[in-house]
């Protein structure tokens, strides 16, 4: 593992474009992986680079590994989890669909990953993270339905954290995605439904977190909150936050009592005029904006019907994750993290090393890196036509099917469900027997 600290790239050659309109490519119901997009609505990244933005805020679960309790270890391996979305808010542009075989790794301090595109239609994408305290692997197959003003992200695929020096392991599934206003007004998103984290070995613990629909005034916009439990279902830990800033933890007690004191305050005649404007102001901020125009936002939002007022703060709480914020110049490059800024960087000293099918290789997300959208365009036409053209020839030749390189479809020994499993190898640099993909 690279053992300096060094600083990364913190901007891009060249700033993005703004303002697109999408009613031309797209028609109800389409699954979107089969349509040829523009690149004008592409991101200078490949999808197997957005998964190893899920390493961003990695140190939490060092973090996990470090604590001596099976609910401490719980509630970090939870804020990770919630961490891994950060980096989606407002990231409104599309990465390339990775090509079948095409890699992408990236080693820092204190991890490593790499991750390999097994399957193009569908799209699966495996990845598989180690370093001195945990090893994070999984997979996942996006799907995406176009529903007129809404787009649903289906992110299939199970992901595993183990803890070795604990003996543990941890499962989840993303949650599915909604992006409102495709065609008109503003584009934004939200992370829906319940993430439910398994541990396995240890307390047997479980945390489930549930991710809100903003609601009809945008209240709850963005907002995370759930319990870890016992195996007998008793409340361990409240769980609290946003996906986009934060995740907190506190005592179940702690949240009942703040709960039983917004009740009592807008019950009580003084406060209920404040409470009014409140709600009015929130309501002509965010309502043309935020409010849910999709009926799977209100039925899988897992309100019960019953006012549950919404928490900010609990004193007492512990703050486990706290997210960066975007640098200045974010919104000229795609809305880009730092930590994506530095992603498609060819770092000194790679050029000999690096995979040949790693993404940073590929020309056309280079070329729209520099600005070039015409050359990136004409590029992608190319290598997706020399994918259908290999493709085309292995089916001819009666040859053998595309095999992965890395990874291999195995039954995943927490969920005894299938799962694509790393095969070791990759650090080893042995990059012989690759097809030649760009
Ligand atoms: C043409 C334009 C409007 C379409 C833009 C589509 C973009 C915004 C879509 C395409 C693929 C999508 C991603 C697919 C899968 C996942 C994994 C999930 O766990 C978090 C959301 C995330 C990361 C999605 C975020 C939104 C996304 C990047």
């Amino acid at each position: 593992m690279a053992s300096e600290k060094r600083g990364y790239r913190t901007t891009l050659p060249a700033p993005g474009h703004s303002e697109v309109n999408l009613c031309s490519v797209l028609s109800l119901g389409k699954d979107l992986s089969k349509i040829t997009m523009p690149v004008i609505f592409n991101e200078p990244l490949s999808f197997l680079q957005r998964v190893a933005e899920y390493m961003e805020y990695a140190k939490l679960l060092k973090q996990a590994s470090l604590e001596q309790t099976p609910i401490g270890r719980m509630q970090y391996v939870a804020a990770f989890a919630v961490s891994a979305l950060a980096s989606n808010w407002e990231r409104l542009g599309k990465p390339f669909n990775p090509l079948l075989g095409e890699t992408y790794e990236l080693e820092r301090e204190d991890f490593r990953i790499i991750c390999e595109q097994v399957s193009h239609h569908p799209p699966v994408s495996a990845f598989h993270a180690d370093s001195d305290d945990f090893i994070f692997h999984g997979s996942i197959h996006p799907k995406l339905k176009f529903w007129g003003k809404s787009i649903e992200v289906h992110p299939k695929g199970i992901v595993t954290v183990e803890l070795p020096k604990w003996k543990e392991a941890y499962t989840w599934q993303n949650v599915n995605c909604i992006l409102h206003n495709v065609l008109v007004g503003q584009l934004w998103m939200e992370q829906l439904g319940a993430l439910e984290i398994k541990q396995y070995g240890g307390a047997n613990l479980k945390a489930t977190l549930s991710f809100k629909s903003a609601g009809w005034n945008g209240k709850d916009l963005h907002r995370v909150e759930g319990f870890i439990t016992d195996p007998d279902k008793r409340k361990l830990v409240f769980l609290y936050g946003k996906w986009t800033e934060k995740l907190c933890a506190c005592d179940p007690s702690l949240y009942e009592e703040t709960i039983d004191r917004i009740r009592r305050e807008a019950k009580s005649p003084q406060s209920s005029p404040g409470h009014k404007k409140v709600l009015a102001k929130l309501h002509s901020l965010k309502v043309g904006a935020f409010k849910p125009s999709h009926q799977d936002a209100i039925d899988e939002s897992g309100n019960d019907g019953e006012d549950v007022p919404t928490v900010d703060e609990i004193a007492g709480s512990i703050t486990l994750w706290e997210g960066v914020s975007r640098p200045a110049n974010s919104a000229d490059f795609y809305q880009f993290t730092t930590f994506a800024m530095s992603l498609n960087e060819m770092e000194p000293g790679m050029g000999k090393s690096l995979c040949p099918t790693d993404s940073r290789l590929r020309p056309d997300i280079r070329k729209l890196e520099m600005g070039d959208q015409d050359g990136a365009a004409a590029e992608k036409i190319r290598l997706e036509e020399k994918q259908r053209e290999s493709r085309k020839a292995r089916k001819h030749k009666k040859g053998p099917e595309w095999v992965p390189r890395w990874f291999q479809v195995g039954i995943n020994p927490h969920t005894r469900q299938e799962d694509w499993l790393y095969q070791g190898g990759y650090w080893d640099r042995n990059y012989s027997d690759l097809e030649d993909i760009f």
